[in-house]
């Protein structure tokens, strides 16, 4: 869950980027990258760090022109080293760059057919380089000329070489800029226009968040398999690319990755997660219509939204008992357990008045590993909580995701293996509740009834492209856990067009 985007305008895009990019921080906060187009030149900036790091005036300066393509980054493959970080960028044909969200789930095979077939060469680790090799190659077979055709064309092939999630901006050198999204629709991606004096500026982004903040009136989301092609005029074009697109969007993205207030396949975030605070407040009832909960009490920032319908669902009082450091970031998409760990004391502090001598339910949006819910149980307890409840409003995590969350390792999650109930024993909740799957699916179904179906596997373990068995899991957990990460720190050096460092100062 990296986010992206990409505009073309009638001025200057490099301030609408940087905007677009502060508000998909959430997606991502290992690294940023900016890719702008000027006079038939790619000017590149992109390093490790929040966009706030990343990006200072004298490289702002820098990254001139009308067309830029964005990304901030949350590995899911590779190292999180600079090298890796996005938009990448190949100079044949054309010249093309591209920022992607997701995670293929064949990058080895098809790097081997880079490498074999298409004679082409890959340089890092990242699943995003292969993305752009594979689009590269097959727009390489359409000769000189290209119309909105030959990308289409393009697009198809790659979605039949492609496997996994997928949603990616690029843009092409002197001919506009591309967008496309996987034949499942699993990853998101929207697109808007913002009115300009006898034109229009177009923004395609993860989220539709970074459309508000720059003025753009959503269109609508990209469908799956579909593609978007805006030419140097300022025209829009779109087709669809997949032979057949069944949109199976990620319940994660309303789950925890995505901000409430972004609308995301028709349906408002804000509004999946209330109707997931009123389902669980139902499914709490329904096990246990007598409970002496005093207060709810949301872990912030994400389940906020879920825990205040809940609360008055149960007619029970509503309190903030825990304060976040608004300087800490998402504690759950950094790279590594132990600051993942040290991170949740920094972020969260209790209100020992609102636990003293009160029967608490805990709510969060999920428990993934663990780590934030055990010490909260604790930290209530050390304010003097009597019992302590703890409700999630996801089911239990009990599988890997392979579509772009980081989440690759099975024994990695606290539920795998484990019954409801051993994992309230685990974390030390005097009671656990956890949303029912199909109430889960029913919550975001009821914001827009036309989602027919949903990627639910790190619920359910069914992986929508079914291309995923056991053996492929074995080489992810050898690969990405959390040990194996940490010696895979990765090589700096990049290779390819310049990157403007602060050294060059
Ligand atoms: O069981 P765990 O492995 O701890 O993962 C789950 C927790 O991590 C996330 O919070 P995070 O701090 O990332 O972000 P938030 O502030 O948006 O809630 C999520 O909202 C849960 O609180
Ligand atoms: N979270 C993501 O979307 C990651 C994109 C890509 N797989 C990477 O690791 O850079
Ligand atoms: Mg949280």
């Amino acid at each position: 869950m990296c986010g992206i985007v990409g505009l073309m305008a009638n001025q200057a895009v490099n301030q609408a980027l940087y905007d677009a990019l502060t508000v998909l921080q959430h997606r991502g906060q290992d690294a940023a990258g900016m890719m702008t187009w000027h006079d038939g030149r790619f000017l590149l900036r992109k390093s490790n760090g929040l966009v706030r790091d990343v990006f200072h005036s004298r490289h702002m300066t820098r990254l001139k022109g009308n067309l830029g393509i964005g990304h901030i980054r949350y590995p899911t493959a590779g190292s999180s080293s600079e090298a890796e970080s996005q938009p990448f960028y190949v100079n044949s044909p054309y010249g093309l760059t591209l920022a992607h969200n997701g995670n293929l789930t064949n990058s080895e095979q098809l790097k081997q057919e880079l490498y074999s077939t298409d004679l082409r060469h890959i340089n890092t680790s990242s699943d995003s380089e292969v993305l752009l090799n594979v689009f590269a190659h097959e727009l390489g077979k359409q000769g000189h000329t290209l119309e909105p055709e030959d990308i289409f064309d393009a697009v198809r092939r790659v979605h039949r070489r492609c496997q996994g999630g997928y949603a990616a901006v690029a843009i092409i050198n002197g001919f506009g800029l591309v967008a496309f999204r996987d034949p499942h629709g699993i990853r998101p991606v929207v697109f808007g226009t913002r009115e300009t004096e006898g034109s229009q500026d177009v923004m395609i982004a993860s989220e539709s968040v970074a459309l508000d903040v720059g003025g753009f009136e959503l269109a609508r989301d990209l469908a799956p398999g579909e593609a978007i092609f805006v030419d140097m005029q300022g025209q829009i074009h779109t087709q669809s690319c997949a032979d057949r697109p069944v949109l199976s969007p990620c319940i994660f993205e309303h789950v925890y990755l995505a901000r409430p207030d972004s609308i995301l396949d028709g349906a408002y975030v804000y509004g999946t997660r209330m109707q997931m605070g009123r389902k669980l407040g139902d499914r709490i009832l329904k096990e246990w219509p007598e409970h002496d909960i005093d207060v709810v009490i949301p872990i912030p920032d994400t389940s906020r939204t879920s825990a205040l319908e809940l609360a008055q669902h149960l007619g029970v009082t509503f309190r903030e008992g825990f304060m976040k450091n608004r300087y800490i970031g998402r504690t759950f998409i950094m790279p590594g357990q132990t600051q993942r760990k040290k991170s949740v004391r920094q972020k969260l502090n209790a209100i020992d008045i609102e636990f003293a001598g009160k029967n608490v339910l805990l709510v969060d949006d999920s428990i993934v590993r663990g780590t934030t819910c055990k010490q909260i149980i604790q930290m209530a307890r050390e304010a003097g909580a009597n019992k302590v409840y703890f409700a999630s409003a996801a089911p239990p995590v009990r599988y890997p995701n392979v579509y772009g969350i980081d989440m690759p390792v099975a024994s990695e999650l606290i539920a795998h293996g484990r019954s409801e109930a051993e994992v309230g024993e685990l974390i030390g909740a005097d009671r656990i509740f956890y949303q029912d799957i199909d109430d889960l699916k029913a919550a975001c179904r009821e914001v827009n009834p036309q989602i027919e179906q949903f990627d639910c596997s790190v619920f359910d373990g069914q992986y929508i492209t079914g291309d995923i068995d056991d053996s492929y899991l074995a080489v992810l957990e050898a690969a990405r856990n959390d040990a194996a990460k940490d010696l895979s720190a990765g090589d700096h050096a990049l290779v390819g067009m310049h990157n403007q460092d602060d050294e060059l100062d």
